[in-house]
């Protein structure tokens, strides 16, 4: 079917389908691969076409080793920490599709190059050799010329048709600032560990980890629950999803990442210091890192496509905030199948262990932590409820109807919470009223795509605020005395937990009634995402903080003081100047021994250094950057709920109220609760029965035929179909609410 390009239009689009449900599975998880559609005529000559040949296999050889490779290790259950990282990264579907599409391009432009240099002898850059037209058929036959050309919308109405990709999924992050590569054009600032920037050579990422990072001790947040940093991870996965390639070894030399401390593209392997507290002083061991792929066409000297051609990064989500990922998807296929799968479709287990199938939602990294596993199960049963409720009001309508309308809702619910009750508690209140808590009107001139300098640095904040343990508490708020809380190192990738172990409630209740950790200069990341992250077996685990900032460097994501100008913030420029920012001459002193000048701290380190702005979570360089980024998906968003002609007055004023706690409530066993559950309060101060608590008005909802009541959604709708053949009202493979709480074995992990 037509699909206009930018698959942000999914959010009110009918899909054909021969049935349509419009309740959701919590399905099993299929592993699917996509191949690139590339038309084969060409007008290219033999040189270009035999390059272009060339790398398709070159590229299709690595991607098909890769795959075998993973496979064969999590079969062997042999799967190494890196093995997790780089399947949380891999691309799917249509994102998959882009990767490979740049992946082509890349390696037919690298062909090239090396084979004039070998004729000519001298360095020449492919996009000099080659003209316009080749150029472009070589765009054409990978797939990228799709991938940059505008969208044709014969079939959406109301598209941005300046802009008519921005924001959508598959598309680069934006830059606020020019990206600033070693070579100008691609190379990580480090590439090279002799070459100085600002007169000083960069640190080892793992190094600055090490001094300013470690913690063992843990400060508990006394405001805010832990609810605020795991619904911050859930948003975040609305916004966005930076893919590596698929491959795991380098494309020029065949170089596998995961075994070398060698730097081979897509290789930038994290080196360990001398004297490495967890390593010791064998300082020829590497963490592997597999650097994010590339947009098409960037990241190639010359210019391609008519701009400069510096190499960005791939957001495969749609940015705007419309649980696209979380619970439907921005891909029409996977969207199509979380609707239709059935517990018919199992995984074969070809290991003869017993086996819980990972969970799969939008977003693929559902599965990260059983936290973030139960605010998704959460909020896919609220979709469904929500969808019964229409089907009550009105029982007229069509499944694909419910569907769409309980989306839409669900929307609402994502945006009203966010900047309602979330936000504030980030920023601050002060960069919260100046700029957020106000809605300005839909501009289309606002672009509203994820810049890099967001999902690489300051939308990272949180990984400071996440505890050793997921918590998990009785119906009196007390630890579990059957399942209690679990070592964070445990509590990734385990969905079986959720199956054997209780269900959601014990831990949406840890989430609301335990506090978060309190991001201090002194107590910065917890050794379970330091030291241990996914490690499943005896082998090392990775580290997160050095992954930050090893992925700022990969994205080309300028220095600290480059972001407090572009926020009109004072740049510190000395150890005094320093300090003072820092509120804090002893991190001052340990941050410039290692980077010799404030310029070159790594942004997202600079930026979780400081001092938290009043009232908020974050200090001003990070207040300043996520207030722009929420500012700008709220005014380039033209479905957002406020906007005029998406929801009718009476509508907004019932989304106006909804409540976190009720959610809760509807869709858990759980009796009691905090009434603001991303406010801390020890339950013996008092929590608000669920009947306490106003269910969510649906009655605006409701089709009386007579006057304007609801907002005409055909219009939102390629087709308006006629579905009802199929009344599949059973969900299938949900955890049991609440009176799940039953003990089974758990399988081993
Ligand atoms: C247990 C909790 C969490 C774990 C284990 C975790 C782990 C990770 C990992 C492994 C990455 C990819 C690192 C890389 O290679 O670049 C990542 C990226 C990211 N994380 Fe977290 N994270 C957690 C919580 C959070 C929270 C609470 C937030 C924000 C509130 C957050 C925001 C992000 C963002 C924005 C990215 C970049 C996503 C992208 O564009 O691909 N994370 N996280
Ligand atoms: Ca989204």
């Amino acid at each position: 079917m037509p699909i206009c390009g930018a698959e942000e239009e999914q959010r009110f689009k009918a899909t054909e389908m021969t049935y349509a449900p419009y309740l959701l599975a919590l399905g099993l998880y299929l592993v699917l691969s996509c191949q690139v559609s590339a038309a084969e005529d060409s007008l290219g000559s033999p040189f270009i076409l035999s390059a272009l040949e060339d790398a398709k296999r070159i590229v299709d050889e690595a991607y098909k080793y890769s795959r075998e490779e993973s496979l064969s290790r999590v079969r062997k259950m042999s799967a190494s920490p890196s093995d997790v990282l780089r399947l949380l990264k891999q691309p799917a579907r249509d994102t998959r599709s882009v990767v490979r599409a740049a992946d082509y391009m890349e390696n037919t432009l690298r062909l090239i190059e090396e084979r004039t240099h070998h004729l000519h002898k001298r360095s020449l850059n492919a996009t000099d050799l080659i003209t316009p037209d080749e150029l472009s058929t070589i765009a054409r036959l990978t797939g990228c010329a799709a991938r940059v050309q505008p969208p044709s919308c014969r079939t959406t109405p109301q598209v941005n048709k300046r802009y008519p990709r921005r924001g959508a999924s598959n598309t680069p992050l934006s830059r606020w600032l020019p990206a600033e590569y070693e070579d100008g054009i691609s190379q990580p600032m480090g590439w090279d560990p002799r070459k100085p920037h600002n007169g000083f050579l960069l640190p080892l990422v793992r190094e600055v980890s090490n001094e300013i990072l470690r913690t063992t001790a843990v400060d508990s947040d006394r405001t805010f629950t832990y609810l605020l940093t795991i619904f911050g991870q859930f948003v975040a996965h609305d916004m966005t999803f930076t893919p590596t390639s698929p491959s795991i070894r380098s494309f020029s030399n065949g170089i596998n990442c995961d075994e070398t401390c060698d730097q081979a593209n897509p290789c930038f392997p994290i080196k360990i210091p001398n004297g490495d507290p967890r390593f010791g002083s064998n300082s020829n061991t590497c963490l592997p890192f597999f650097r994010s792929a590339p947009a098409c066409g960037t990241g190639n000297t010359g210019f391609i496509f008519g701009a400069s051609n510096v190499r960005q990064q791939i957001n495969g989500l749609t940015s705007f905030l419309d649980m696209s990922e979380q619970v439907y998807s921005s891909n029409d296929v996977q969207a199509r199948e979380l609707r239709n799968l059935t517990s018919d479709e199992e995984v074969t287990n070809t290991t003869g262990l017993e086996e819980v199938p990972c969970f799969v939602a939008g977003d693929s990294r559902v599965d990260e932590n059983i936290g973030l596993t139960s605010l998704h199960t959460m909020f896919l049963r609220e979709h469904n409820r929500l969808a019964r409720a229409l089907r009550q009001l009105n029982p007229h309508w069509s499944d694909e109807t419910l569907y769409q309308e309980a989306r839409k809702i669900m929307g609402g619910f994502l945006q009203v919470i966010i900047f309602r009750d979330y936000l504030e508690a980030i920023v601050g209140p002060n960069a919260f009223s100046r700029h957020l808590s106000n809605y300005p009107g839909y501009d289309e001139n606002i672009d509203p795509s994820i810049s890099n300098v967001f999902s690489t640095a300051a939308f990272r904040f949180a990984h400071l605020a996440i505890q050793p343990f997921m918590f998990r508490l009785d119906e009196n708020y007390n630890e579990h005395p059957q399942f209690p809380n679990v070592m964070l190192h445990k509590a990734f990738f385990t969905p079986w937990r959720l199956v054997f172990e209780g269900g959601i409630d014990p831990l949406i209740r840890g989430l609301v009634g335990r506090p978060s950790k309190l991001n201090t200069q002194d107590h910065m990341m917890v050794e379970d995402i330091r030291d241990k992250m996914f490690q499943f077996t005896s082998r090392l685990g990775l580290d997160l903080g050095s992954l930050n900032m090893q992925r700022g460097r990969d994205h080309g994501i300028p220095g600290y003081n480059a972001w407090r100008r572009f926020c009109g913030l004072s740049e510190p420029r000395d150890f005094n100047q320093l300090a003072q920012v820092l509120k804090n001459p002893s991190l001052a002193r340990r941050l410039l021994q290692m980077y010799r000048t404030p310029e070159n701290i790594d942004v997202w380190l600079g930026g979780v250094s400081e001092p938290f702005v009043a009232g908020g979570r974050v200090g001003p360089l990070f207040s300043c950057l996520i207030t722009t980024q929420f500012q700008r998906i709220r005014q380039g968003d033209r479905f957002w709920w406020q906007n005029e002609g998406i929801f009718t007055s009476r509508q907004r004023a019932s989304l106006a109220s909804v409540s976190f706690a009720r959610i809760i409530c509807d869709n858990t066993g759980i009796k009691d609760v905090p009434s603001h559950p991303f406010q801390y309060r020890p339950r013996g101060s008092g929590y608000t029965s669920c009947n306490a608590i106003p269910a969510f008005d649906l009655t605006p909802w409701m089709d009386t035929d007579q006057d304007d009541n609801l907002i005409d959604t055909s219009r939102f709708q390629v087709q308006n179909q006629t579905l009802d053949q199929e009344d599949d009202w059973e969900v299938q493979n949900e955890i049991p609410q609440g009176s799940s709480e039953t003990a089974h074995q758990p399988p081993t992990p």
